[in-house]
């Protein structure tokens, strides 16, 4: 089902009456969906400052990972406010399709609020559904690509994920899984750590947002390696898969083709 957005008004982050200091454990679908859906007015803005805009070169190497092509229909699984959507779109042009898939609403409201706002006629072809990545409403080898950025690691049942994508990604294709790397080297989980405590955690706390943003440590903590994800892209079938470092060995990319 396509879904139709008013724009919201995301002037300013919605600021709750007081900081908490106690961190909350994030464990189960639903209070992850409730995390998105809290932080995704500043979502956008969090991520360039974060990562002085490199996120924007990483989504581009996951895009292209996806080895998507001009008229592809392609998915986005865990679009939140639509970065990955928009470059598939650009990639797939007038005559492909884009659908982009999340469970959060106000990341939804964000992502239509932004395509309202372009003019580029390929963005039109971008439909946002609702919807749970370990369900998937799609028939099986029905996408030419698929691509999942900082998704996965905050699925609590990653195998499902990856067999739904199997499942509906056309023999041959592709999926690209844009995350943190969960680093087997101690120097880069250190360098991790330290960002995330003395950088992204003070910063999100201005916007009383300091659980939400602690739990990407603990995420990580509990992601798969690299050698794990191509080993569970493998016992869920995909024939080749392949993970890259990049940023430095603070992200990663797994290719996996079906
Ligand atoms: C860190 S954001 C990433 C958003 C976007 N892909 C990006 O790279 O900017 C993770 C997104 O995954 C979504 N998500 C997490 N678990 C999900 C699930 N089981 N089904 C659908 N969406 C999910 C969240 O709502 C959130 O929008």
């Amino acid at each position: 089902m396509a879904l139709q957005f008013a724009f919201p008004s995301t002037a300013g982050a919605r600021r709750r009456p007081e900081s908490r200091s106690i961190i909350r454990p994030v464990r189960c679908a639903d209070d992850r969906q409730a995390l998105f859906n809290r932080i995704a007015p500043v979502y956008d803005n969090l991520n360039d400052l974060f990562s002085l805009g490199m996120h924007r070169v990483w989504k581009r190497m996951a895009v292209s990972w996806s080895g998507v092509k001009e008229g592809d229909t392609v998915l986005d699984v865990c679009c939140g406010s639509g970065d990955l959507a928009f470059l598939l779109s650009e990639k797939v042009g007038i005559s492909g399709k884009v659908i982009a898939l999340d469970f959060s609403k106000e990341q939804l409201q964000i992502a239509a609020a932004r395509q309202s706002e372009q003019s580029k006629a390929c963005y039109k072809n971008i439909e946002w559904i609702e919807g749970d990545a370990v369900n998937l409403p799609f028939s099986r080898s029905s996408f030419d690509a698929a691509t999942i950025g900082y998704g996965l690691r905050n699925i609590v049942d990653r195998r499902k994920a990856m067999e739904e994508m199997y499942k509906v990604l056309k023999p041959g294709s592709k999926v690209s899984i844009l995350d943190f790397n969960k680093s087997t080297s101690s120097l880069n989980s250190s360098v991790q750590d330290w960002m995330i405590d003395y950088i992204v955690v003070p910063i999100a706390s201005g916007y009383t947002l300091a659980d939400e943003y602690q739990y990407l440590k603990s995420s990580i903590k509990e992601y798969l390696t690299g050698k794990e994800l191509e080993q569970l892209a493998g016992e869920v079938g995909f024939y080749v898969a392949k993970f890259y470092e990049i940023g430095a060995g603070l992200m990663g990319n797994l290719v996996a083709t079906r």
